[in-house]
């Protein structure tokens, strides 16, 4: 992270995500072409952008799924993107959280299971890991469905138990790509209310990827995505 030359405090808020000139292609399709930017400790951040313009793969590297061809993560003020894939999965694990558009429950596991986990997956207790994940039900208006699979739920319950997942153990990131996405709009505003209250709660920053401009109006900021670069709303820094 950058501080003032001064010595003096940083005059932005302190940055816990950032991306630098990050370039990534599949093949010959350039996906990021030097796309900069960065999160704040906290913050809810959405990102906007055409169909294509390389927002998920944004996503993707900051989240440590994909290495960028050229350029740097960082995160925590340590790099990440130089990390050996078993390194940076135990930082999947461990400090990030995950929600995507079709919420990817594992059908086999009981509601309660799959938000149980992020913590199983990280050694907790059985009997802990699902007494937290019991705690999330009702937080999140799914008290009675414990016991339910993934195929009895509707769409904006699927994605409520996703969200819980994503934010079970406590992480300090949560990446969401088209979290409201296959939802109608009432439902959609559901799960956006419930994602930003906890959220709020746990001081977790938030990766919003959308096209929807009412899902952004819930972050604190809109960057833009066109052409795999970040063209509208980061910070300044200096
Ligand atoms: N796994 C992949 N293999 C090949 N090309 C890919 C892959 N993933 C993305 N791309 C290409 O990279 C570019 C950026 O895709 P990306 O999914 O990041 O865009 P996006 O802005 O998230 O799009 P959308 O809003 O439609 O989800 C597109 O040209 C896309 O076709």
């Amino acid at each position: 992270m950058s501080t003032s030359s001064s010595g003096a405090a940083p005059s932005w808020p302190a940055r816990v995500l950032e991306a630098r000139e990050v370039s990534l292609s599949f093949g010959q399709t350039p996906a990021l072409r030097g796309a900069s930017m960065s999160v704040a400790t906290g913050e809810i951040l959405a990102v906007m952008g055409p169909s294509g313009s390389g927002k998920s793969t944004l996503l993707h590297c900051l989240g440590g799924i994909l290495a960028p061809d050229t350029g740097e993560i960082h995160f925590a003020g340590r790099r990440i993107d130089t990390l050996r894939e078993n390194a940076r999965a135990a930082l999947r694990r461990d400090r990030f959280g995950f929600v995507f558009q079709f919420g990817q429950l594992v059908p086999e596991l009981s509601v309660e299971e799959n938000i149980a986990l992020p913590l199983l997956l990280r050694g907790a207790r059985r009997s802990d890991a699902l007494n937290r994940a019991r705690g999330w039900l009702e937080r999140l208006d799914l008290a009675g469905l414990e016991r339910r699979r993934s195929g009895e739920l509707s769409g904006g319950q699927a994605q409520r138990v996703a969200l819980a997942r994503g934010l079970v153990a406590d992480p300090d990131v949560l990446f969401a790509d088209e979290p409201t996405g296959s939802l109608d709009s009432l439902a959609g505003e559901r799960v956006m209310d419930l994602l930003v209250t906890a959220a709020r709660e746990q001081g977790t920053s938030v990766v919003l990827v959308t096209h929807d401009p009412r899902v952004a109006a819930c972050a604190d900021r809109e960057i833009m995505v066109r052409d795999g670069r970040v063209t509208y709303g980061e910070l300044v820094a200096s």
